[in-house]
């Protein structure tokens, strides 16, 4: 297979506390893998030591055939975290504008990748307004035109959707969908249900171990479910409340 992220045999403990145990996965090329599971199961720890962010206490990650961390392939990775690392007294755009320099793009193209993403997560009309004036959902979707701006070959997303309303929720899996067909990879976490149906690929965690991996349908058929719920539920997962 090939596979942009593999991660194998990782554990993560913090102090005593184990939060993840001996996962394996592989994310291909093009791919829309989701890490599905309830609060606190570990899916944050993990896509952090696959950003590099973090490191695994024993196994190995590697993206783009190279060990995490490496600074090398951040670089060509887009990070979305679950809380928006946003200037708050600054504008939307100031704060693109930013984050774009950090990445290296200037000048003409800064502007033009500012105005892309901005259109593509409908904050065109709001980019002079400070951050401290948006709503939840605009500083969600303004934290995803940043992870865009360098057009990442790697997209790793947080919880991207909380907070947005169910339209532009779709609007922005039509994205994800467009940005994997033309080539990117796209690992995404999430706790809801018909979001994770969405995915290529899900893998289901829960108290820091992958309970089982497949296709949304694979999941379904082979636990006889109707829904991704249902199949969760069959692999050992806890009913949701949201
Ligand atoms: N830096 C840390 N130090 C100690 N414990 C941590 C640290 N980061 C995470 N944990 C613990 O690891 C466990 C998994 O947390 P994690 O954030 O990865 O879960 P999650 O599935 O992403 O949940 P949520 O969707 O609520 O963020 C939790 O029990 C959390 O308290």
């Amino acid at each position: 297979m090939n596979s942009v992220i593999h991660v194998s045999n990782v554990s993560k403990s913090f102090s005593k506390h184990d939060v993840l145990q001996d996962i394996s996965l592989s994310v291909a090329k093009n791919e829309i893998y989701g890490l599905l599971g309830p609060s606190g199961a570990g899916k944050t720890t993990l896509i952090k030591m696959i950003a590099g962010i973090e490191t695994p206490t024993s196994g190995k990650i590697t993206v783009l055939d190279t060990t995490m961390p490496s600074l090398q392939i951040m670089k060509r990775i887009g990070f979305m975290a679950q809380s928006d690392a946003l200037y708050s007294e600054l504008s939307g755009r100031e704060n693109l504008e930013f984050f774009a320099s950090i990445y290296g793009l200037k000048g003409a193209k800064q502007r033009e990748r500012i105005e892309q993403t901005a259109a593509l997560v409908n904050l065109t009309d709001f980019l002079k307004k400070p951050v401290n004036q948006y709503s939840g959902g605009m500083k969600r979707r303004l934290s995803l035109a940043a992870a865009l701006l360098h057009e990442p070959e790697i997209l790793i997303l947080d919880e991207p959707t909380v907070g947005i309303d169910p339209v532009l929720r779709q609007s922005v899996w039509n994205e994800l969908y467009k940005l994997s067909e033309n080539g990117t990879t796209i690992l995404v976490t999430t706790h809801v249900m018909d979001e994770a149906e969405k995915c290529g690929q899900l893998g289901m965690i829960r108290d820091g171990r992958l309970i089982a991996s497949g296709s949304p349908q694979q999941l379904k058929e082979s636990t006889s479910s109707e829904t991704i719920e249902d199949a969760f539920l069959y692999y050992g997962g806890v009913r949701h409340e949201n």
